[in-house]
């Protein structure tokens, strides 16, 4: 056999579920999280040689992240949070490198009950999520956040033309038509020092591009995803200096007109009103936008 080594490792706990209740009087608030952590660094014995004593239990992991989740003021703050995390594991192991800290904050809206905000009520709202993934190390800490899974639709304000057509070309040209994606966003921060993670305001930024992604969906008038979606990155890029990059996933989900002149109803151009989704295959439009001094 050929000889073999260790290329690339990193282990930890994934998928630890975690809630926290933050109670000032009877006004509650939740906060739950998927928390992953992945550890670099002086580990290759333990693959190689079998050899555990360098191995941070991933056990331990998991009930680190529970203990500074009680100790920790910043919670709700998924990017300051998992930044503490990271920081915890490099400080307290000299041969840990690296620590990749990846939070998912789920949603819970305060019920609005006889026109009040509720003081210890939440319901979900939709599957959209906030997300996260710090990585420390001794040389500073990367930050990127992201909007999941965020579904949205248009009925018109949306058209497909003008595109190449040769002999594998079957679909029409559409000058109005539905529009549906799910967002995936991922950005960059530009950290100049840990001091001023605790000063970007994380949660603003985030609840920020949610908006701007909504407005400029709801009000371009789009002639292709691969447009909606460039203009949906430089507008947060102009409003957000913090910000170096973002990257969007967009799936364009299809709703094809149904052919109903089989049976004599007119459903095409100003007729169209009864479509079918389909959830599958969809397209997928996707694309990094920068700003012009941060490319290499
Ligand atoms: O906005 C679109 N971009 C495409 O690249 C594409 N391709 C396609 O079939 N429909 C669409 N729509």
């Amino acid at each position: 056999m050929s000889e073999v080594y260790l290329k690339e490792q990193e282990y930890g706990k994934d998928r630890v579920r975690l809630a926290k209740v933050v109670k000032t009087g009877k006004w509650h608030e939740i906060i739950e999280l998927t928390v992953r952590v992945l550890l670099d660094g002086e580990f290759e014995d333990s693959y190689t040689k079998a050899d555990n004593s360098m191995i941070v239990a991933t056990d331990s992991m998991k009930n680190t992240i529970y203990i500074l989740a009680k100790q920790s003021s910043c919670v709700e703050n998924i990017e300051v949070f998992a930044t503490e995390i990271g920081k915890h594991f490099i400080t307290t192991y000299s041969h840990v490198h690296k620590a990749t800290i990846s939070i998912i904050k789920h949603k819970w809206t305060r019920m609005l009950i006889d026109g009040k905000l509720h003081d210890h009520s939440f319901h979900r709202d939709g599957e959209d999520v906030h997300d996260t993934k710090v990585v420390f190390s001794r040389k500073g800490v990367t930050i990127e956040s992201g909007l999941k899974n965020l579904l949205v639709l248009k009925t018109t304000g949306s058209a497909f033309y003008g595109f190449l057509r040769d002999k594998y070309t079957t679909l029409p040209e559409a000058y109005d038509r539905i529009l549906s994606t799910n967002v995936d966003a991922t950005w960059t921060f530009n950290i100049q020092n840990m001091a001023s993670v605790e000063k970007i305001p994380f949660n603003d930024i985030f609840e920020s591009i949610k908006q701007i992604t909504l407005h400029t969906f709801a009000t371009h008038n789009s002639a292709s995803v691969q447009a909606t979606l460039y203009l949906m990155a430089k507008n947060v890029l102009k409003k957000h200096s913090q910000i170096d990059s973002i990257r969007y996933e967009l799936p364009n989900k299809h709703y094809f007109n149904y052919d109903l002149e089989r049976f004599g109803l007119k459903n095409t151009g100003k007729d169209a009103d009864i479509f079918v989704p389909f959830s599958d295959p969809a397209g997928l439009i996707t694309a990094t936008v920068a700003r012009v001094k941060s490319r290499l």
